[in-house]
């Protein structure tokens, strides 16, 4: 089994855990599903950095990251140095995470905030929105087209944006399901390389209206640039802030090499 399958196996059983605890209608009562939510897309089109910092304690790649960080530090300290959205994983077997770090993290910013995790279920959907989210991540290589199309639908009737993800050309058809961001992911989910030319080979076959980002295995300032100029507009980098003690300044020194290259 690959590390998709079990972390797909694992999820079903969380699900089942999580709705026994707190069920679909129990979220629909929460004050949080009536909530006005942030566009991502469009902080992303109207930031100058496009940076979509993640906060990741540690990853079934890289193990443990930063075990210990506190998710409104870190979120605060994102939103202060100009990230445009900020991803907050809430797997808690694979990413040590949990849906209560979105719920801190959405009490203390105003920045878009992506549930990042993986969506199998409608319940996920109701939850993100309840937890505070804006937007959900829908991977393409975890879910059918049909339920692609599905989650995505029931997500914009909650007022929550769609980051759809895809790692190859075999997913391209999954890019109809009306997303409204499109993720290149330069990781592939079961064998962990990172390879950033993934993303300059598939924008080329990606709608040219479709708001797309690069995802993953991001260090360089430099491959933001070229990115850029390949026509991406957001960049989902987590290990790169993470893996210092303070990942407000590592961004912050990010976005000022990005500035000055910009001039
Ligand atoms: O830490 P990195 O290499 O900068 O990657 C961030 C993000 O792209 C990565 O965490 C990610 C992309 N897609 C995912 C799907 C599930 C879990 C995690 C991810």
């Amino acid at each position: 089994m690959n590390i998709l399958d079990t972390i797909i196996s694992e999820k079903k059983k969380e699900i089942i855990r999580q709705q026994e605890a707190f069920g679909t209608e129990l979220l629909l009562e929460s004050e949080q599903i009536q909530r006005k939510t942030f566009s991502m897309s469009r902080s992303i089109r109207e930031s100058a950095s496009g940076i979509i910092a993640e906060f990741k304690r540690r990853s079934p790649s890289k193990g443990w990251i930063h075990p210990h960080a506190n998710v409104i530090d870190v979120v605060t300290g994102y939103e202060k140095a100009g990230a445009a959205a900020s991803s907050i994983l809430t797997d808690e077997v694979f990413f040590g995470g949990m849906p209560g770090d979105l719920v801190q993290a959405r009490q203390q910013v105003k920045i878009p905030l992506l549930r990042k995790d993986f969506i199998i279920d409608e319940y996920q959907i109701y939850q993100a929105k309840a937890i505070g989210a804006d937007a959900i991540l829908l991977i393409a290589s975890a879910i059918s087209r049909k339920e692609c199309k599905r989650f995505a639908t029931l997500a914009h009737q909650l007022g929550l944006e769609v980051l759809l993800e895809l790692h190859d050309i075999a997913e391209l058809d999954y890019a109809d399901c009306e997303a409204d961001m499109i993720g290149v992911n330069n990781r592939d989910l079961t064998t962990f390389e990172t390879k950033i030319d993934h993303s300059f080979e598939m924008i080329k076959h990606l709608p040219s209206s479709a708001l797309c980002i690069s995802e993953s295995g991001i260090s360089d300032p430099n491959v933001v640039f070229s990115l850029r100029q390949a026509g991406f507009e957001g960049f989902l980098m987590g290990e790169n802030f993470m893996k210092h003690e303070d990942p407000q300044s590592a961004l912050a020194n990010f976005i000022g090499q990005l500035t000055q290259m910009a001039v």
